[in-house]
């Protein structure tokens, strides 16, 4: 039996391939390679390059390998770019979606873990830390096509025999532990990846976008959750679907929030650089404060995070960081 991985070239992904890895499962990665890398896969994942809508693609792997699971990280991810250019991001993040989706019911693959996200509550109106059952108000194109697929998959279980875990994730960031696999992405636009690039004199300066917000500094909260108890929430959703669990959707943050400026002094501090920061307008899409409730996870599948420390998360960030620049310069 083997687990299914797309998008495991990238930065969660690769992380996911060598937590199943290390769980002694068998893994087959699908990524086109358009932000991930070749060498960021464990050498004991086989990796098919194409696209997760490509039917011939998606056939050639069910026939070859039996898919016990699908775990679908696949997609554009960055918050404002969807606000900029909105069918881009409802064509990879939701059409595409819909494909695998399809291909999936009709191989009979009996679980899929589906990578949702924080931003299908846009700024929660009630309470916080959100849960679940909150309003569904995304802020972004991008939330929106989300939360369009995990309406897909709501319906497709419920018609079908798949069993589908949707993980909301808050702000993934750090690095493995063991240095195997981390942020790597061109360009990126993560705040803690950004902070770091920064504080390593990889970039001159740091935006910080919006100081008008309506938090306790003027600047946006998130609740920051490392990538490795994110894999350990895969891991746990896919033992319980196996144990014959419905379908369920649950949020993985810690439960507490971030402001912008407290990540940045904490970059600053844990790396002990200082930096140029510049206070510039709010960047579109964005949420004001989001933290997740995980009792959900808890519950359901006896999720314990590890690594619940913002310094924990920005050393491990900024380990890989220099590693990577080492690399880069060879
Ligand atoms: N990073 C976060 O904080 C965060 C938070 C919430 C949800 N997510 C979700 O987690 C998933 C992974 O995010 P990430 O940060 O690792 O991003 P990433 O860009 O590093 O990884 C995405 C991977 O998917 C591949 N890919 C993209 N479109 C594809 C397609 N059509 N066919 C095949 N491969 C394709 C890319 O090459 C890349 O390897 C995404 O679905 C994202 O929306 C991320
Ligand atoms: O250079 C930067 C980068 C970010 N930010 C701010 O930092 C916060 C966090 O931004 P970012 O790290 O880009 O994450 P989000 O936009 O919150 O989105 C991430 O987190 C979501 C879950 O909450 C995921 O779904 C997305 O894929 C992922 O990109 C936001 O207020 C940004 O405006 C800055 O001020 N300067």
């Amino acid at each position: 039996m083997t687990v299914l991985v797309t998008g495991g070239a990238g930065y969660i992904g690769s992380h996911m391939v060598w937590s199943l890895l290390d769980n002694g499962e068998d893994v087959v990665v699908l990524d086109r390679l358009s932000t991930g890398f070749r060498w960021a896969l464990a050498p004991e994942a086989r990796l098919y390059v194409g696209d997760v809508a490509d039917p011939n693609l998606l056939d050639s792997i069910f026939k070859n390998h039996q898919i016990e699971a699908i775990i679908h990280f696949a997609g554009s991810v960055v918050v404002p770019d969807s606000v900029s250019d909105p069918l881009s991001y409802y064509e990879n993040n939701t059409v595409k979606s819909r494909a695998l989706i399809a291909a999936a019911v009709a191989a009979g693959v009996p679980h899929f873990v589906f990578s949702s996200t924080a931003a299908v509550y846009g700024t929660p109106q009630d309470s916080q830390p959100v849960a679940e059952n909150a309003a569904l108000n995304p802020e972004s194109p991008y939330g929106w096509s989300k939360l369009m697929t995990e309406i897909m998959l709501r319906d497709t279980a419920a018609a079908t025999p798949l069993t589908y875990t949707a993980l909301r994730y808050f702000n993934v960031a750090g690095s493995d532990p063991k240095r195997r696999t981390g942020q790597s992405t061109a360009g990126a636009t993560h705040l803690i990846k950004v902070a770091c690039e920064v504080a390593l004199g990889k970039r001159s300066r740091l935006s910080v976008y919006g100081t008008d917000y309506p938090t306790t500094d003027g600047t946006c909260v998130r609740d920051y959750i490392h990538v490795s108890d994110l894999t350990s929430a895969h891991l746990k959703a896919l033992k319980r679907m196996r144990a014959g669990g419905r379908s369920i959707v649950a949020n993985c943050g810690y439960g507490r929030g971030f402001s912008v400026l407290d990540v940045v002094d904490c970059v600053k501090r844990v790396s002990g650089n200082d930096f140029e920061v510049s206070l510039v307008d709010r960047r579109p899409g964005d949420a004001a404060s989001v933290i997740a409730n995980a009792e959900v996870a808890r519950r359901e599948f006896d999720w314990v995070p590890e690594y619940d420390d913002l310094d924990l998360i920005v050393q491990t960030a900024l380990a890989w960081e220099d590693l990577l620049s080492k690399r880069n310069d060879k």
